[in-house]
């Protein structure tokens, strides 16, 4: 249960600067994910964390001690990280069971001792009985939960997951989701998981930091991140939605009565001004209703239980989107009930 800190990290390559001063607090025993759009800087903290890069200046501390600045840094072997890749980073040329024990035998422990750790970390990802296999005669999912496994032999106290799901069909995902979030559950380690999918996040995380340009732009739960971003680049990343023009009058601190071509309805915000905003909409926060926003009907896809309405506003620039069950017409005009929104705080 290792509580990692960073402390003002920032990275540059050359001209590129990877990390913008970036400070996070990383409970003992959280599961934290880093998302964001590609070259944003993910993987560069990642490898800080684990070791591999050194930041240009700020520190990171593992409960209390430094492990890294800009000057020392304690060796990845040294800090009780594991590490689990896209690439699954198994050696080819040793079975299942050896490419697992490998940080067990580097430390000299008894072979019957390996074997017995090795035989239940095996059981533990779901692998039991395949420790003579090559890795070759594994499925990608097979393949990531040796990784897994090589970290749980290893005691890792910290494990670094790098877009470990890339490369794996849509059901092998949604099982691997399963493993991590037991792993995690049983074990209490500290995880970090860099990803750029949303929805991965959402489902694993107890907090998510969305990064941009180096920087964390917003470090918070994952009901707290889709039901207020603090700007537009969070809304746009997190869920479905949109954000159109506004304005806004204060009601309280929490609260804003909010027009929108030629519509009123009350808004979630924290604190700010008056005067022109912007508003997400979520869609199940939209539904079809006789008073309300007028939007006008462009297209409808269906996704399963739900059609999912494309509009414009009529009057306001701005395009939402809602969902129901029985599409209108394309090109009608319609009025939607809003039953939820929420005021951008940062421009
Ligand atoms: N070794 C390196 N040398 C030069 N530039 C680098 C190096 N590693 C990363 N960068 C640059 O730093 C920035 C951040 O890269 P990073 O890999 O951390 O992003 P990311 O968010 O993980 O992206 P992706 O999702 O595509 O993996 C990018 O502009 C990248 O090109």
């Amino acid at each position: 249960m290792t509580h990692i800190r960073i402390e003002g990290a920032t990275k540059r390559f050359g001209d590129t600067l990877a990390l913008d001063d970036v400070s996070l607090d990383l409970a003992g025993g959280s599961f934290t994910a880093l998302l964001g759009a590609s070259g944003c800087g993910k993987t560069t903290l990642l490898r800080l964390i684990a070791g591999f890069e050194r930041p240009t200046a700020g520190r990171i501390l593992f409960d209390g001690t430094l492990v890294c600045d800009a000057h020392q840094e304690v060796p990845p072997e040294d800090r009780k990280v594991g590490v689990v890749f896209q690439s699954y980073a198994l050696w080819p040329h040793l079975t299942v069971a050896r490419n697992i024990a490998y940080p067990l035998e580097t430390r000299g422990l008894a072979k019957a001792e390996i074997a017995a750790r090795v035989g239940a970390a095996l059981e533990r990802v779901g692998l039991g009985g395949l420790g003579q296999r090559a890795p070759e005669d594994l499925s990608g999912g097979q393949r990531q939960r040796v990784a897994l496994a090589r970290c749980l032999v290893a005691e890792a106290s910290v494990i670094v997951f790098d877009e470990p799901l890339a490369n794996l069909d849509i059901h092998l995902r949604a099982s691997m989701v399963e493993s991590f979030r037991d792993l995690h559950a049983r074990t209490g380690t500290t995880i970090v998981y860099v990803t750029h999918d949303q929805a991965e996040a959402l489902a694993m995380a107890d907090r998510i930091a969305v990064m941009d340009a180096g920087r964390v732009v917003q470090f918070a739960p994952p009901r707290r991140l889709y039901a207020a971003p603090r700007n537009a680049t969070v809304a746009q990343f997190i869920g479905r939605g949109a954000l159109v023009e506004a304005t806004a009058v204060g009601l309280d601190e929490h609260r804003a009565r909010v027009t929108c071509a030629g519509a009123t309805f009350e808004a979630r915000r924290a604190g700010g001004a008056d005067g022109p905003v912007q508003v997400l909409l979520r869609p199940e926060a939209l539904r079809l209703a006789d008073d309300g926003l007028p939007v006008l009907v462009r297209r409808a896809t269906y996704r399963g239980p739900v059609t999912e309405i494309e509009a414009t506003l009529i009057g306001a620039p701005g395009r939402l989107i809602f969902d129901c069950t029985e599409a209108p017409p394309l090109g009608s005009s319609v009025r939607l009930a809003v039953a939820d929104a929420w005021v951008i705080p940062e421009a």
